[in-house]
């Protein structure tokens, strides 16, 4: 910001390489992370089986992701605060069950969305 730093190309990707490991890191290493992308998987494959609109689409990939970016959001929030407090604090323990509440949240609206987009199609695709 203050003019010294040049742009860089090799940098710029540097920085993509980071966050390509870090996604790698939440997806070997999170267990809720690995059900929340199975849980992708299935709704991505339920929603091409039974073609669902375009808009119907945007809403399922926007839900997939912020699923998925809170969780991630929570899981490096909860090594942080290791790190920090590896000991017992009462702050963390806020800060790590607002950061789970997050989660719960958008993991919740999910499901009610996935819920009113697939269950009248599959209701129609078994009557
Ligand atoms: N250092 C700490 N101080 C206070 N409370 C803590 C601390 N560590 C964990 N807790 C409490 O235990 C809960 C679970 O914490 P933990 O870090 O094990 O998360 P988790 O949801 O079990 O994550 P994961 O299963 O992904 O490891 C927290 O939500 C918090 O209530």
């Amino acid at each position: 910001m203050d003019g010294k730093n040049k742009f860089s190309i090799i940098e710029r990707l540097r920085s993509f390489k980071y966050a390509i490991n870090g996604l790698r890191l939440f997806l070997m290493n999170d267990h809720n992370g690995r059900v929340h992308f199975c849980a992708a998987i299935i709704a991505i494959g339920l929603s091409w089986l039974l073609h669902i609109s375009a808009l119907e689409w945007v809403t399922i990939l926007l839900m997939i992701g912020a699923v998925i970016v809170t969780e991630m959001i929570n899981a490096s929030i909860e090594k942080l605060a290791d790190v920090v407090s590896p000991e017992y604090h009462p702050k963390i323990k806020i800060v790590k069950d607002v950061a789970a509440g997050a989660v719960l949240v958008t993991a919740f609206l999910a499901v009610i969305i996935g819920a009113i987009i697939f269950i009248p199609k599959l209701l129609s695709c078994f009557s």
